[in-house]
């Protein structure tokens, strides 16, 4: 039987059953399951009751049972139905075919994804020293910016310390959000309105808090290259990239793979951590990638007397963003510095965003005017000096 198209749906009843449908969206591709071809036709009996065939990619993938869901509630809402039904079944290979060419339309004939002729801004993430909190940074900005309405992807390159699952709700006990896999098209998992792909989901069965990357460049250099092309992002406005600490073999890939990439790098306010962070900005720029802006994350803990506890010292962004500032690579901006935050920890333990649950808390609230001094940054335009936002 072929898909079902607005043709086939005749009576205002089978009418409004796929003008309700129009409004699912398949969870990973966020486009409508009528735009998709999933759906496999539509009946409305005399007294009103709805029969749906609903075609998926692949049995059982991680999205169904959301889409069925969303589905019946959906036709069950429509004007004019009075019981509703759902039969799913599979897409033939055909089928998958044409799904897989409406998914990437004419971008099936370009290749790299974010090539040079590519609209996403890419930003990837660095940091001198581990642990000053690169990931749940990154994290939260993703999330922040897809409030602020923009489309976002989410690479987690962080290959021997991933974390980023964890900080986006996509691992529980051990077990990490698979991606979808449409013959050779890989669909990452949405959280929080953010495409989040990361090494932790290609572990197999294994627990990630038990499983140890240990490659070598060449292997580390095939995965990003594959997290760049098999993995089917769409159309984004920005993709980040949470890089691992220091000047190792991933970042020199990005740099090779993404060189219009643009950098941000985080450190705390411990002067001595300025120096690798200086470094890891300076190995960004020798593969072409061009340094936007310095976070200083873990600044000062407010106390309850009033008093801030400066736990990591103090001056260490502002001293990153000089230091990295020339006369040929004009002014680095030091974007914003996040606070101590015990409660903004907990949220990234938890899964929960704290950009989106904890919206008052200083250190989110430091993170979303980032995100919004980025984004009046706009693309290509580093060096010049940005305000730094107040909040
Ligand atoms: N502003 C903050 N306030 C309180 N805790 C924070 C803050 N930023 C990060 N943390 C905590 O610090 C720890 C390290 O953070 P995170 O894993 O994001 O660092 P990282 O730089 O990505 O580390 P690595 O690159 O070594 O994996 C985490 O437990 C995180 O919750």
């Amino acid at each position: 039987m072929p898909m079902a198209d607005r043709s086939t749906a005749k009576s205002p009843v089978e009418s409004a059953v796929w003008a309700a449908l129009g409004r699912v969206k398949d969870p990973e591709i966020l486009r409508p399951v009528t735009e998709l071809g999933m759906i496999d036709g539509i009946e409305v009996d005399e007294a009103g009751a709805a029969a749906v065939r609903l075609k998926l990619t692949i049995a059982g993938c991680p999205a169904a049972r959301r889409i069925e869901a969303d589905a019946l509630a959906a036709i069950e809402g429509a004007p004019g139905v009075t019981a509703a039904t759902i039969e799913v079944g599979v897409m033939t290979p055909e089928e998958r075919q044409a799904f897989i060419e409406r998914v990437r339309g004419d971008r099936a004939l370009r290749a790299p994804q974010f090539g040079e002729d590519s609209l996403t801004r890419v930003i990837a993430v660095t940091s001198g020293k581990g642990g000053v909190g690169k990931s749940s940074l990154t994290a939260n900005l993703a999330a922040a910016l897809a409030a602020q309405g923009r489309t976002v992807g989410l690479i987690d390159a962080d290959v021997f310390g991933f974390s980023i699952p964890a900080l986006m709700g996509l691992s529980r006990d051990g077990r990490v959000e698979q991606p979808t896999r449409v013959d050779d098209m890989i669909l990452p998992p949405v959280a929080h309105g953010v495409k989040v792909i990361s090494i932790g989901m290609f572990l197999g069965d294994a627990d990630p808090r038990e499983t140890a990357v240990s490659w070598r460049g060449p292997m580390l250099h095939r995965t990003i290259e594959q997290f760049l092309g098999d993995v089917w992002f769409g159309d984004l406005d920005v993709l980040l990239l949470d890089l691992p600490p220091g000047t190792g073999d991933v970042a020199i890939s990005v740099g090779q793979l993404l060189p219009q990439a643009e950098v941000l790098v985080v450190t705390t306010p411990q002067p001595a951590a300025a120096d690798v962070a200086v470094r890891s900005a300076l190995v960004a720029r020798q593969t072409g990638q061009r340094v936007i802006g310095v976070v200083e994350n873990m600044a000062g803990l407010p106390q309850p007397d009033g008093t801030v506890l400066e736990l990591f010292g103090s001056g260490g962004g502002a001293a990153v963003a000089e230091r990295l500032s020339a006369p040929e690579h004009g002014k680095v901006p030091l974007l914003g510095s996040v606070p101590l935050s015990p409660s903004f920890r907990a949220a990234g333990d938890a899964g929960t965003p704290a950009v989106l649950e904890l919206p008052d808390d200083a250190a989110a609230r430091a993170i979303t005017g980032i995100a919004a001094a980025l984004t009046r940054q706009g693309r290509g335009l580093a060096g010049r000096p940005l305000p730094l936002d107040p909040r």
